[in-house]
C-alpha cells in the first residue's frame, strides 16, 4: 500500500431512492440501508438514518420528521439528501483527512440540474473527484456482462423510483427509456387499493411488506390470504381485514403494464442487429422490482424474449460502480460525460 492509499479512499455509491449502498475500493459492500433520514424540525440536523430511521417512519412526533429524502429516484430535497450522503459516508470512512475518489450511480433520465446536486452533495462530503455512472449500466457491470463487447445487452434495472431500461453495446447506452413506475408506485397502488375497496388505511411500510410478501405479476400456483391491519377510514379505529394475494396481483396490474408497454417502446426502437442479440442472450433484470413475483415470466410472456433474474439484484448496482471504481481506467468510457459548456 502506498502513502497516496493510506490517505485516499475510493468509494462506490447506490444512492437509490429506496436504499443507498456504499462500496469501498479492496473491501466491498461497507453500507446497506434504507434512504431514509430523522431529523428535527427546527434545527434540520439528522438525528438517525437508515435502518434506525426506518423504524421511527410513521411514528414521528412534531419536533421529529421522518422523509425519503430521494423521490423517483432524484434529489427532492437537496438539504437533507446532501446531509444523508455526508453522514453515510462519514459512516463508512470515518477518517475525515482521507481524500476520496468518488462514481456515484444514478437513474439514466437525469437532468443535467439533478446531476449537478448529485456531483454538489459528493464534493461537500469530500469527495476531490467524482465520476457518475448510468443505474443500467452499473448494474451491467455489477451481473458481469462484457459491457464493451459488440453486441447489445437488454437491462431492466426496477428501483423503488425508476425503472431504467437501457440496450448497452460498445460501453454505451444505443437506447433507454426511464419511467418513474417502479417500486413506490407500486406501494402507492396497494394503499389506494385498500382504501377504495376497504375503506381501511394502511402505512407506506405495510404496503411494501404485503407486496413483498403476496405481491406477483402472474397467477401463483398457490394463491394466498393475509391479514391486513390498518385504520378505518369511517370509524377511525383500528381494523383488520382479510385479502387475497389475487386481489394484490389486480393492485399491480396497472404498473406492471406500464413497465411492460416501456420495455415494448425500447425494444421497437433498438436498431435490428441489437435487436437480434437481445433475442439471443435475453433480457436481464436488476433492481429490487425484479424480486416481485412472477415479473420476469410476464415480460417473457409479453415479449417473447428470454428473461433472467440477476444474481442478487438489489446489489448489481453498487457491485458495479464498484468494479467502475476498482478498475477506473477500464471503466473511464462509461462514465456520464461531464458537459463542457
Ligand atoms: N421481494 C420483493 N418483491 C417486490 N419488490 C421488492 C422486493 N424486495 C424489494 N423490493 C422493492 O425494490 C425496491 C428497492 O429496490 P432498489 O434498492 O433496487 O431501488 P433503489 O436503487 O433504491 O431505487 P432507484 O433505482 O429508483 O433509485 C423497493 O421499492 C422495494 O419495495
Amino acid at each position: 500500500m502506498g502513502l497516496f492509499d493510506f490517505f485516499s479512499t475510493d468509494i462506490a455509491i447506490d444512492l437509490g431512492t429506496a436504499n443507498t449502498l456504499i462500496y469501498i475500493k479492496g473491501k466491498g459492500i461497507v453500507l446497506n440501508e434504507p434512504s431514509i433520514v430523522a431529523f428535527d424540525r427546527n434545527t434540520k440536523s439528522i438525528i438517525e438514518l437508515g435502518n434506525k430511521a426506518k423504524e421511527m417512519q410513521g411514528r414521528e412526533h412534531r419536533d421529529i420528521r421522518v422523509t425519503r429524502p430521494m423521490r423517483d429516484g432524484v434529489i427532492a430535497d437537496f438539504e437533507i439528501a446532501e446531509g444523508m450522503i455526508r453522514a453515510f459516508i462519514k459512516k463508512v470512512t470515518p477518517n475525515t483527512f482521507q481524500s476520496k475518489r468518488i462514481v456515484i450511480a444514478v437513474p439514466s433520465g437525469v437532468t443535467e440540474v439533478e446531476k449537478r446536486a448529485v456531483r454538489d452533495a459528493a464534493e461537500h462530503a469530500g469527495a476531490k473527484e467524482v465520476h457518475l455512472i448510468a443505474e443500467p449500466m452499473a448494474a451491467a457491470i455489477g451481473i458481469g456482462i462484457d459491457v464493451e463487447a459488440a453486441v447489445g445487452n437488454m437491462i431492466i434495472d426496477i428501483g423503488g423510483g425508476t425503472t431504467e431500461i437501457a440496450v448497452i453495446a460498445l460501453a454505451g447506452i444505443v437506447n433507454e427509456e426511464s419511467v418513474r413506475i417502479a417500486g413506490d408506485e407500486m406501494n402507492n397502488a396497494i394503499t389506494q387499493f385498500f382504501k377504495k375497496n376497504y375503506n381501511l388505511l394502511i402505512g407506506e411500510r405495510t404496503a411494501e411488506a404485503i407486496k413483498c410478501e403476496v405481491g406477483s405479476a402472474v397467477p401463483l400456483k398457490e394463491e394466498v390470504t393475509i391479514q391486513v391491519k390498518g385504520r378505518d377510514l369511517v370509524g377511525g379505529v383500528p381494523k383488520t381485514a382479510e385479502i387475497s394475494s389475487v386481489e394484490i396481483r389486480e393492485a399491480l396490474n396497472e404498473n406492471i403494464i406500464q413497465i411492460v408497454e416501456a420495455v415494448k417502446r425500447t425494444l421497437e426502437r433498438t436498431p435490428p442487429e441489437l435487436s437480434a442479440d437481445i433475442l439471443d442472450r435475453g433480457v436481464m433484470l436488476s433492481g429490487g422490482g425484479a424480486l416481485l413475483k412472477g415479473l420476469d415470466e410476464r415480460i417473457r410472456m409479453e415479449t417473447n424474449l428470454p428473461v433472467h433474474v440477476s444474481e442478487d439484484p438489489l446489489t448489481a448496482v453498487v457491485r458495479g460502480a464498484g468494479r467502475a471504481i476498482e478498475n477506473i481506467n477500464k471503466y473511464s468510457k462509461v462514465f456520464i460525460r461531464k458537459r463542457t459548456y
